[in-house]
């Protein structure tokens, strides 16, 4: 299986990833990118080491493959996909939202319902061919499935100017010329491949923007306008611990003229076929079962970071503070049972496969933009100032001249100024760091606006059941005896 050496190589190609105006040479060994591509590489380790059991045996190929690039088929195969799943989030500590199995699991359930793809071009045949290229290759694909913000209250077709969201330009015998941007691929600079697509509903007259294609990175044409990146602004790995590993940088993609070769493209020009392709096949709820897996695990750091700061401040035998922490471990459970709950309520579909239960996934998913954030405050809350009572850098705490200042004044019971500092900065690149800034958006985001996620859990909500509930309550009481009490009382 694929290594971090194979993989780092080979992000040295084409690609053209743009900060502060001009190109990044090297992707692997840039301070902005060599981070997370590390890690990545880290992830890629841990999967090729057959004794971490995140290994299968694929029938296609007669050897072991990824088991996360592989769409589970029985109870048996999503325990062990969860428990894949697990070993990365654990490794990122849920930190890395786009690891190569979030749109892996996409792609694997897309191959798992060729039937939702069209069969004419042999575009349903591109996917499956998409997926081996994955499964046997472990490719690490981003996505950029969301049209920039131009205007909310209409499609690309309405937009000024031609070609703002991108789309299909020219047509040829061989392939297609795409130009336009789509908003935001995290993760994309230090990807293989990118899976471009709109998820976003569009209109019938959107057709030539109702594309969905696969594209290597650093193909000729396509461009990736990187935010700013948070890890080379870090003073050290001390001072930002998770700034300084997980940033995945997130860049607007823009193509001018970028030649799609047919093998490449799985929906065409079908805005219908679009939807079809997340939501008929399991793509959307094995995709998002990967992501609640993940931040199930980020909020149980937090819920940690939480836990050490009350003990070392002493502050965790007063009622209020167990409170605190108390809802804490609510809030996670919430998520955790969510994932639990997706997982044992899963059903297997008519191809055979198993999907994690739509109900729970997106009941958990629903309250996410209200978990997030109140378990960022309870941290907020707890850590006081604590996480401003630090020095500038880890400098204070070894150079002669200030070190015993910090000994003496930044320590408390049973630990050294150097570990409590450590805590401390820790907590702050949590919640409020540049980096955790952007953390708390995407959590906010990276499904949908919070409005398109609550969406999805009124649709996967059986209202059926509560609703002839009430009917039946209804039905139980009515006018007759109202009328009785009325004569009663004008007697
Ligand atoms: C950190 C981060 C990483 C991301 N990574 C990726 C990625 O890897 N791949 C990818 O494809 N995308 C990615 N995204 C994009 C993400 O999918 C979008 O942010 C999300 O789909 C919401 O779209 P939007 O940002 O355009 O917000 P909008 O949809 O423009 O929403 C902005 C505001 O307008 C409101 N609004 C908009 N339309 C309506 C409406 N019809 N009714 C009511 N309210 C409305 C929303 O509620 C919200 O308050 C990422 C986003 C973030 C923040």
């Amino acid at each position: 299986m694929r290594t971090s050496t194979d993989y780092l190589a080979s992000l040295d190609d084409d690609r053209r990833v743009i900060v502060d105006g001009k190109p990044v040479e090297h992707v692997a060994s840039d301070p902005a990118f060599a981070p997370i591509a590390s890690t990545i590489g880290d992830l890629l380790d841990l999967a090729a080491d057959p004794a971490n059991g995140m290994q299968v045996h694929d029938e296609a190929t007669d050897r072991a493959v990824n088991r996360l690039f592989l769409a589970p088929r029985n109870a048996d195969d999503l325990q062990s996909w969860r428990d894949a799943a697990q070993i990365w989030a654990d490794h990122t500590h849920g930190w890395v939202g786009r690891s190569p199995d979030h749109v892996g699991a996409f792609v694997a359930a897309f191959s798992s319902h060729p039937e939702a793809f069209a069969t004419e071009r042999g575009l349903a045949d591109n996917v499956l061919a998409f997926h081996r290229r994955i499964v046997e290759n472990d490719l690490h694909v981003s996505y950029a499935i969301i049209p920039p913000q131009v205007s909310r209250a209409t499609t690309a077709h309405a937009w000024e100017g031609d070609f703002i969201q991108v789309g299909v330009k020219e047509e040829r015998e061989d392939g297609i010329v795409v130009s336009g941007a789509q908003m935001l691929a995290t993760g994309g600079a230090v990807a293989d491949e990118i899976l471009v697509s709109c998820i976003k509903p569009l209109k019938a007259e959107d057709a030539d923007f109702a594309v969905s294609f696969t594209v290597p990175v650093g193909a000729e044409g396509l461009t990736l306008y990187c935010r700013r990146p948070y890890a080379p602004g870090v003073t050290s790995e001390y001072d930002y611990p998770l700034s300084s590993r997980f940033d995945e940088t997130d860049a607007l993609l823009v193509f001018h003229d970028v030649f799609i070769p047919w093998e490449n493209v799985f929906v065409y020009k079908d805005v219908a076929g679009l939807r079809k392709q997340f939501f008929e096949t399991a793509a959307h709820v094995l995709g998002n079962f990967q992501a609640q897996i993940r931040f199930a695990t980020k909020l149980k750091f937090l819920a940690g970071i939480a836990r050490k700061v009350a003990a070392v401040n002493d502050v965790d035998k007063f009622p209020g503070v167990i409170e605190k922490l108390g809802e804490l471990a609510s809030l996670v459970s919430i998520v955790e049972s969510g994932v639990n709950s997706a997982q044992f309520t899963a059903t297997t579909d008519a191809q055979g496969f198993l999907r994690p239960g739509a109900q729970a996934l997106y009941g958990a998913m629903g309250l996410q933009a209200e978990i997030h954030p109140r378990v960022i405050g309870i941290l907020r809350d707890l850590v006081g100032g604590g996480v401003l009572q630090v020095p500038s850098s880890v400098h204070e705490l070894v150079e002669v001249a200030t070190r015993d200042d910090m000994e003496r004044y930044v320590s408390s019971p049973g630990i050294s100024s150097i570990d409590r500092v450590k805590l401390f900065k820790l907590a702050w690149d949590a919640i409020g760091s540049e980096f955790a800034g952007r953390h708390q958006q995407y959590e906010l985001f990276y499904s949908g606006a919070p409005f398109v996620v609550k969406g999805y859990a009124f649709r996967n909500f059986d209202y059926d059941g509560p609703l002839a509930s009430v009917e039946e309550f209804l039905a139980s009481y009515g006018v007759t005896e109202l009328a009785a009490i009325t004569e009663e009382v004008t007697a």
